[in-house]
């Protein structure tokens, strides 16, 4: 795991860091404030690099990650064209597997966690413009932390709103719309997500019995 040590905020000014850390905090804070778009665009300037590499260019993609996330595990990979908000608000784990065209719009913490595999198309969106007109207007936002823990598996075109946390391991169906918290070891889908069922040994294929007495046999 590397953990981002360095102050993002260290250049912001007074009135900057306020937004900053109102933003962070969960409260409503000032998007269109200068200095947090001048934030945004140092994200959109990584981002766009990661994305323009080639496949092979390992030690590029590796520098990238460090340098926009918070933390990043061992062996994770984002496929192109991967796109996020600040960057800097995102954790996540180690052998994380996240597909084409992911959106992170992270101006809250977004945690992700080990062995969490990411279809196409998925958005986790934690932030909220505001809902009156005249404020929206102005810039007025409000984010919530999103929480996907180790082991779960989002389908094509997941949605997953701010303050939603989805337990370990669970399976979010294709296309859904993830509103409330979904608890561990199940599988859930629809808009808004709704739980199907558990997962159980039921579930079980033989796949990994089969894999090991093939390696055995070699
Ligand atoms: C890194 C990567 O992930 S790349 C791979 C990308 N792949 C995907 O995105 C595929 C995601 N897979 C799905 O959405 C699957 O439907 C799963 C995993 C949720 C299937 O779960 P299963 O338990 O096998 O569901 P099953 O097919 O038996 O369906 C059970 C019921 O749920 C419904 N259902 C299944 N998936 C969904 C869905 N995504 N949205 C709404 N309803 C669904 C079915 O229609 C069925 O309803 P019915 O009983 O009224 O007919």
């Amino acid at each position: 795991m590397t953990q981002n040590n360095y102050d993002v905020t260290a250049d912001l000014t007074p009135e900057g860091r306020v937004e900053w850390d109102l933003m962070v905090a969960g409260e409503v804070y000032q998007d269109s404030h200068p200095e947090i778009e001048r934030k945004r665009v140092e994200a959109k300037k990584l981002f766009r690099a990661y994305n323009a590499l080639d496949y092979d260019q390992e030690t590029e993609r590796r520098a990238i990650m460090e340098q926009l996330f918070a933390a990043v595990g061992d062996d994770v990979f984002i496929e192109p064209n991967f796109r996020c908000e600040m960057g800097r608000n995102i954790s996540i784990g180690s052998h994380a597997y996240i597909n084409f065209d992911c959106v992170m719009l992270d101006n809250a913490p977004i945690t992700i966690g080990d062995y969490v595999w990411i279809a196409p198309m998925v958005g986790l969106f934690a932030t909220n413009h505001a809902l009156d007109f005249e404020e929206r207007k102005a810039g007025a936002c409000q984010a919530k932390p999103i929480v996907i823990e180790d082991g779960v598996w989002l389908g094509g075109h997941v949605t997953v709103l701010g303050g939603v946390t989805i337990g370990r391991g669970a399976v979010i169906g294709a296309g859904s719309v993830v509103t409330h918290d979904i608890p561990a070891g199940v599988i859930a889908v629809g808009n808004p997500a709704r739980v199907l069922r558990p997962i159980t040994d039921a579930d079980k294929t033989g796949f990994c019995e089969r894999i090991a007495a093939r390696d055995a046999a070699r």
